[in-house]
């Protein structure tokens, strides 16, 4: 067979692993597309990731995030979104969860209206897991997934699944499996690339997308990115412009001073904004990482009924109302425990408390962690939400000031608090390594981004110093190398996700925290250990 002349001229795509067994994902023909993807978009992923240092270094010497001066046009003036599909109209309960064969088959018979096949918060991005993932996702669109467990109980998808929607990874990770020319492409185009080529026709011939969720944006100019990036796509595959639609999350504070110009970035394919609560609280950690007067108190205490958080959501909620675009809530963290009673029912009241305080806000949905949660926000949002969703609700009465944004809540850091997130930063760290991007801890669910809280105030109690608790004990690293140790003993003793992976966890989280620096994002550092 002839090799086609763009692969002779510009190279394709590189792997860097071994890919035997995913032939069928990487084509050649998927390869080069994924080759001019790269070749078009990645200037201007550097050019963005850029600018995020520029603006960071301005927040580190003391500046704060505001509203745009040079795009009041677009929050002043009057626009909505494009069309939204029939199948995205009521997104009451979405599930979400990783792209692991069993857990996509039970998300889509789960009852949930949508699936968020996730290749981000809840995924260590292993080579393996990726393409795994990206198959697992083809045989899904095909209708032909199927797994049978080592116990030998069978899945298949049954009638009326979930309508699938995807999120890549964020602009800010590469994927050191896929490169061209030399360089490491990016995750998001990795991601999004494959999952296109082999299922945006399908999809589209089936009025079910392609959709997707767009995580961690920080800037409208990243919206835009997306918006190229997708347009470009649908050209290529002869899409109808705007048939790719999008969410973005809102989960990071630059963003939520955004929120208009991210829709209207996006206009010709946005069907709504989401809470990303907990990368949110991580970003405001993180962005506000030099302001010793706006240190959170520990992540227990940061719920969503805390000031800075109401007035998101409630900004969030008006801003895609007015726009018609969707409000979409987050997810609660518990998940169900099993054989205690009591405190399972105590976990679920948890979430139905806070699917209520969405539902009533005006969200037009939620998100879930696990199958047995589908019902519980179902039977809220069915309550108070009778309509398929509550775009009328334009919450005119919300005003949201940046002081209201940006201000940190009273509370305190208690030593059970600061243990806690050396654990669970530990745990999750170690598992993440072990290839794992979600798991139960103390029956709460930990992904990347609660993570990410845990380590982002440990760094911040440690280094602005002069910290104590409540008990007037102080804040510092002695304490924190001892809670480490004895949790890394702990856990290489155990039989937790990870246990083997203790001793990497440990010299990461403690590199990190005794670093001058807050790094960006734990997973970029771990990523070389993958
Ligand atoms: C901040 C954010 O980004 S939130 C979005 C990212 N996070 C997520 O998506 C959370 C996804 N949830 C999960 O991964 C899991 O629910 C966990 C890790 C929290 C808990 O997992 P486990 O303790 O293994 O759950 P559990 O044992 O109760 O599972 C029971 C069954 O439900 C299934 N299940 C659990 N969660 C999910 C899910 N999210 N989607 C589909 N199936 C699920 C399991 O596969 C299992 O199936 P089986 O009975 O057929 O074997
Ligand atoms: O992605 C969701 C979040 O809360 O973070
Ligand atoms: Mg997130």
């Amino acid at each position: 067979m002839a090799v086609p002349q763009e692969r002779l001229e510009l190279g394709t795509v590189e792997i860097h692993a071994d890919a035997a067994g995913y032939a069928g994902i990487l084509t050649p023909a998927a390869l080069d597309f994924l080759a001019r993807l790269h070749r078009r978009f990645e200037p201007t992923r550097q050019q963005l990731l850029q600018a995020r240092r520029e603006r960071q270094a301005g927040y580190d010497a003391g500046g704060l995030p505001d509203f745009r001066a040079g795009t009041a046009s677009i929050r002043a003036s009057e626009w909505t979104v494009a069309p939204i599909p029939a199948a995205l109209q009521d997104r009451r309960v979405e599930i979400t969860g990783p792209v692991e064969r069993k857990m996509i088959i039970n998300a889509l018979n789960s009852g949930a209206k949508v699936f968020m096949a996730d290749f981000e918060d809840s995924s260590a991005p292993t080579f393996a897991n990726q393409l795994d993932g990206q198959l697992n996702l083809r045989d899904a669109v095909n209708g032909t997934i199927g797994f049978t467990s080592p116990e030998g109980k069978s899945y298949r998808v049954g009638d009326n699944p979930a309508v699938l929607v995807v999120r890549p990874r964020g602009w800010h990770l590469h994927d050191k499996f896929f490169g061209v020319a030399g360089e490491p492409m990016a995750g998001a185009l990795v991601d999004f690339g494959l999952f296109v080529f082999h299922n945006a026709l399908a999809l589209h011939g089936h009025d079910r997308g392609p959709y997707f969720y767009l995580p961690k944006l920080e800037a409208m100019e990243e919206a835009a990115l997306w918006d190229a990036v997708m347009a470009a796509t649908e050209e290529e595959l002869q899409l109808p412009l705007g048939s790719m639609k999008a969410t973005a999350l809102i989960e990071t504070l630059p963003a939520a001073f955004q929120m208009h110009e991210i829709l209207h970035a996006l206009r010709r394919r946005a069907v709504g904004l989401n809470c990303g609560r907990w990368d949110y609280i991580f970003s405001y950690l993180k962005t506000l990482r030099g302001h010793r007067d706006r240190l959170l108190p520990e992540r227990g205490q940061v719920q969503m009924t805390v000031p800075f958080l109401k007035a998101y959501s409630e900004l969030l909620i008006q801003t895609c109302h007015r726009r018609g675009a969707f409000a979409m809530g987050g997810m609660a963290a518990q998940i169900p425990i099993k054989g205690d009673e009591a405190a399972n029912e105590a976990a679920l009241a948890k979430v139905r408390a806070d699917k209520l305080r969405e539902v009533k806000a005006g969200h037009d949905g939620t998100w879930v962690a696990h199958p047995a949660l589908v019902p519980v926000a179902q039977a809220v949002f069915d309550e108070y939400m009778p309509a398929p969703n509550q775009l009328g609700v334009l919450r005119e009465d919300v005003r949201v000031s940046r002081e209201q944004l940006l201000a940190a809540p009273a509370g305190t850091v208690t030593r059970a608090g600061f243990d806690n997130n050396v654990e669970v930063c530990l745990r999750y760290t170690a598992a993440w390594l072990d290839g794992l991007g979600c798991v139960p801890i103390h029956h709460l669910m930990e992904d990347a981004a609660t993570a990410e809280i845990a380590r982002a105030q440990l760094w911040q109690w440690l280094h602005h110093g002069d910290l104590q608790f409540p008990d007037h004990a102080p804040i510092d690293f002695a304490l924190f190398d001892h809670a480490v140790a004895a949790h890394t003993h702990r856990l290489r003793d155990s039989r937790h996700p990870g246990a083997a992976r203790a001793d990497a966890a440990a010299a990461l989280l403690s590199a990190m925290t005794h670093a001058d620096q807050l790094g960006d994002f734990l997973t970029l550092p771990a990523y070389e250990q993958l």
